[in-house]
């Protein structure tokens, strides 16, 4: 239960709800023991009343008035019940979203070395599956636990008032349900664990071949792909039937338990009757009500400990990604200005879960204003600097600095703020290309996001589509070649107007015009912004104030064009094979 004490900042906000819930529930119960009290009463009087005890006229105005009172408490119950489950259950809905938001919000302040190290598909599950299970606990298992703790009092002592030793006859095989629903419920879950295993790998399986479709038809593995997923579909129903076979026994069991208290109650009532030891065959039939409002609630026992187990166990994984300290912290509240005066100091970082060193000792300074190319070979850390600027990750040794200040001095959200990365991988939302663009700048307007599309040379193909800007993009909607990605993806950091452009490699599904086109935009867009550019391209890097080369994390050329094409080396060679290609 230690891992669920983590609910009970909850359980405290919602307190008027669950102290107003557990009162109704409380009420709720005690109308419904209306029912077998007067039921007895009904068989009193129609005992004296054949004992000729009391007149016809008395016989009917008693039983009138017992059946009023049933239903009148079934009714006043019912309603309780109603208003039980929308304060208990409802706080446990609320628990749920409360929930949810904070661990959504935990997971975007987690670093990106958190998302390398856990899988996707387990962050889903902890917001998802996780977070229901201990729903369950938060609301059905709190709700039946007063339910039959309140029950369970009050019958046990009506009945004790009613028959001691009936009481004691019929509460013995209680104990036994509750113990079979456990065992029982435990086994169902186990299964359903494993079906639920199955069932995400069959729509993890059909939602790869889908994504992967051309592949699969282009290759002709349409067979083959059936087959596997034939394979995985009869072990998923094979589990699904074991899973209902062990299901199966919940009832009869219940059935099997409820009538040997029956019996018991019929067998030993009538036995304490014949001798007198009970006064009216009316405590029989209340007794009989008895062991039924008594069955759901012990069999509930079984049920809840198990939900509370599951909780528990669902709770930890919760709580082991809540309790996580993000490792990119922010340690200055007050508003920083950010200048682009950006300078790296000896920088060397190595990436955590690979242990690859992509930076060593590197030290380079940009001006504010100037722009600044990457060029080397792939892998040899130029995505690395652009991550460590926008504090991606912290440097392991050395220092970053802008304005002079050490960058995890600034403050994170103004220093974020103040970058319009554009990344390798061009990301687009499933939204419309107006809502891709002006997510850099969510106050944006439609002539702030024509004008960005223009500048990064992809207005004319939006207005190509039959739905102009608001064309859906992705799953639901079409999808965009490379180069058009990588300009919408462009146009998103334009529309930012940010302090510092940070562009990683993302004019390499472009054709060189266009790219042309684009730097001349983006050379009369950053006038007085810090560019840094990352490519594999000469034409990219030529108008840079200042060029460096990388090789292996290290730093092995440094100037500008000029002087770069005269001396030997990886730049002056890939200007010659690219100058080459262009003849
Ligand atoms: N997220 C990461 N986790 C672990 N290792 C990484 C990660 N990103 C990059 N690396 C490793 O760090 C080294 C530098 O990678 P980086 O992406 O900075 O190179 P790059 O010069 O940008 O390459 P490319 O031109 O192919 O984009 C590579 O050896 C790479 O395998």
């Amino acid at each position: 239960m230690k891992a669920l004490l983590h609910l009970n900042k909850y359980f405290y906000k919602y307190r008027s709800h669950l102290i107003i819930g557990i009162i109704i529930t409380i009420v709720a119960r005690l109308f419904l023991l209306y029912t077998p009290r007067y039921v007895k009463e009904i068989f009193t009087v129609i005992e004296t009343y054949f004992a000729g005890d009391i007149t016809k006229e008395v016989f009917k105005n008693d039983l009138f008035e017992a059946i009023l009172y049933i239903v009148g408490a079934a009714i006043i119950g019912a309603i309780l019940t109603f208003f039980m489950r929308q304060t208990i259950i409802n706080v446990s809905r609320y628990i749920e979203y409360d929930l949810k938001n904070e661990i959504y919000e935990q997971y975007q302040k987690l670093s990106l070395n958190f998302y390398k190290k856990n899988r996707t598909g387990d962050l889903m599950n902890r917001i998802t599956e996780d977070v229901t299970r201990v729903r369950m606990y938060a609301g059905p298992a709190i709700m039946y636990s007063i339910n039959t703790i309140t029950l369970i009092i009050m019958v046990i002592f009506y009945m004790y008032k009613a028959s001691p030793k009936l009481t004691l006859y019929t509460l013995v095989p209680l104990p036994i349900l509750s113990i079979i629903i456990y065992k029982l419920s435990k086994e169902i879950h186990n299964r359903s664990t494993v079906v639920q295993e199955y069932l995400s790998k069959l729509s993890t399986f059909t939602q790869e071949s889908f994504s992967g479709i051309s592949v699969i038809k282009a290759y002709g593995i349409e067979a083959q792909t059936s087959k596997n997923f034939k394979e995985l579909a009869i072990e998923s129903k094979n589990k699904q039937v074991s899973l209902a076979k062990i299901q199966a026994w919940f009832f009869p069991m219940m059935i099997l338990l409820i009538g040997s208290s029956n019996l018991l109650v019929i067998y030993i009532g009538g036995m304490q009757y014949i001798n007198s030891e009970i006064e009216s065959i009316g405590t029989i039939a209340e007794f009989l009500m008895y062991v039924n409002l008594l069955t759901w609630p012990v069999a509930t026992v079984g049920w809840v400990t198990s939900i509370v187990q599951q909780a528990e166990a669902s709770q930890k994984r919760i709580n082991e990604f809540l309790n996580i300290e993000p490792e990119i912290k922010n340690e200055n509240n007050t508003e920083t200005n950010i200048e682009g005066d950006i300078v790296f100091n000896d920088v060397s970082f190595t990436y955590d879960d690979t242990n690859i060193e992509a930076l060593k000792k590197v030290s380079f300074t940009i001006k504010a204003g100037e722009t600044l190319s990457i060029l080397g070979k792939t892998g040899s850390g130029k995505s690395t600097i652009l991550d460590l600027i926008g504090r991606l990750y912290d440097v392991n040794q050395g220092s970053i600095t802008i304005n002079k200040i050490p960058l995890n001095k600034l403050n994170l959200y103004n220093l974020r703020d103040s970058i319009g990365y554009v990344p390798q991988d061009a990301f687009l939302f499933s939204d419309t290309i107006k809502n891709n663009i002006s997510f850099g700048k969510i106050d944006a307007t439609e002539a702030d996001v024509i004008e960005a599309a223009k500048n990064a040379q992809v207005h004319k193909n939006i207005i190509k589509f039959k739905n102009g800007y608001d064309t859906v993009l992705g799953e639901r909607g079409i999808t965009l070649s490379g180069g058009q990605k990588q300009r919408v993806s462009i146009a998103r950091a334009i529309i930012k107007s940010p302090k510092i452009f940070l562009f990683d490699d993302c004019l390499s599904a472009v054709d060189t015009e266009t790219e042309e086109k684009i730097l001349k935009n983006l050379n009369k867009i950053s006038k007085n912004k810090t560019s840094i550019i990352v490519s594999h391209r000469v034409s990219s890097a030529k108008n840079a104030d200042k060029i460096i080369v990388l090789d292996d994390g290290k730093i092995v050329q440094e100037g500008n064009h000029d002087s770069l094409i005269n001396v030997d080396g990886y730049y002056k060679e890939l200007y010659l094979k690219q100058l080459s290609e262009t003849v």
